[in-house]
């Protein structure tokens, strides 16, 4: 029997990752291959003809999946009965500013937009928050919609997981297909800390640690770590303008895992409500390692965490702390 369609928001659809997402939610990249979709696109009035213009272009694609488009500026009709909403819209950092230096622009936002998904969503919607920054925007729309679940509401870590696996898979030389279980415990910022202590390589039918594999702490424990943190900041300076087409196909993967599943064995990182799972104070959106089954994601309970690490995971803890309280202070 044919699939009723899902219906997706993307807000910021006229802008740089709005432009990359689009056309991968349309051709079954987010929600497979048989999944028909309704694009629900917002984004604000300056840029109404650009974002119809994405409107034709869609059309013009031509994609079997794709149902119907909503192009509009009006945030209520842009989320009317949405079922997964991705959430882009805000500005971007630029070339030597940290992420939440965008922080007063961005988090109200988030707050008017919370009411609007509130009242129009579907009951179940699932909310990814992409724009920056990403866990506390998350929080402040989960604080300001309090009849959607908590557990419904996620930010985006995905994209830093990926280039966690992308550097491994370019130091040993392996596809990064054979690599997984990395973690990013924290806050998608430069405090963010990428952890390969359960990581494993398949090698030969049977898994490796990459520790082992990589033979090289030292490594590990300092440049891998500060690329990865640093890896948005760099694509910055090189492009100009910040990463789009990885945090778009990130923002896919993301939402493939949530409602899909995770793969047996295999977990990804998200940004999630904190229930204090190790040690992390409740109240925080931040970064766990996640499986996912039936369209609900748990936290990957009992890994060991070292000295190193836990100091690690405090101290992107204590910053968002700090961003929380500088976001309240945002809004009054
Ligand atoms: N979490 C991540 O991994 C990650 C990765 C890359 C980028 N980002 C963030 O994603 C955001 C978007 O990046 P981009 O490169 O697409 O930026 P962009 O400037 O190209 O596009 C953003 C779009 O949002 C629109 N917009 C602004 N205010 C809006 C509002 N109130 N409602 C709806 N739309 C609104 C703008 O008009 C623009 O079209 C930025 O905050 C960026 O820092 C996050
Ligand atoms: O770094 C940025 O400001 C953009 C984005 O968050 C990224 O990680 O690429």
């Amino acid at each position: 029997m044919a699939k009723d369609p899902v219906r997706v928001l993307v807000t910021g659809a006229a802008g740089q990752i709005g432009y990359a997402i689009v056309p991968m939610i349309a051709r079954g990249a987010m929600l497979g291959p048989e999944q028909p979709v309704i694009l629900h696109m917002l984004d604000i009035e300056p840029a109404a003809e650009s974002l119809n213009g994405v409107k034709m272009e869609l059309i013009d694609a031509a994609f079997p999946l794709l149902r119907g488009v909503v192009a509009t500026t009006d945030i209520q009709e842009a989320c009317k009965g949405v079922n997964i909403a991705v959430m882009v819209g805000g500005f971007p950092r630029k070339e030597g500013m940290e992420r939440k230096d965008v922080m007063s622009k961005n988090v109200s936002i988030y707050k008017a937009q919370a009411s609007a998904l509130e009242k129009n969503a579907a009951a179940d919607v699932k909310v990814l928050v992409v724009a920056n920054p990403a866990n506390t925007n998350a929080l402040i729309l989960k604080e300001f919609a309090p009849s959607i679940p908590e557990k419904n509401i996620t930010c985006l870590t995905r994209l830093d997981h990926n280039r966690a696996l992308g550097q491994i898979s370019e130091k040993l030389n392996v596809h990064v297909g054979d690599v997984k279980n990395v973690i990013i415990w924290g806050n998608h910022s430069s405090t963010q800390y990428p952890d390969v202590n359960h990581a494993t390589v398949t090698v030969n039918g049977g898994d490796k640690p990459v520790r082992e594999l990589v033979a090289n702490d030292q490594w590990l424990n300092t440049e891998f770590i500060t690329t990865v943190q640093q890896r948005g900041a760099a694509i910055i300076k090189a492009r100009k303008l910040s990463s789009a087409l990885s945090a778009a196909s990130s923002a896919c993967d993301h939402i493939r895992d949530w409602v899909l599943g995770t793969p047996k064995g295999s977990w990804v990182s998200m940004g999630v409500y904190s229930d204090g799972s190790y040690g992390i104070q409740p109240g925080l959106v931040y970064s766990f390692p996640v499986t996912c089954e039936k369209g609900q994601w748990s936290i990957v309970q009992g890994l060991k965490i070292d000295e190193f690490s836990r100091g690690k995971l405090d101290a992107t803890a204590q910053e968002l702390i700090e961003e929380k309280s500088l976001a309240h202070s945002c809004l009054n």
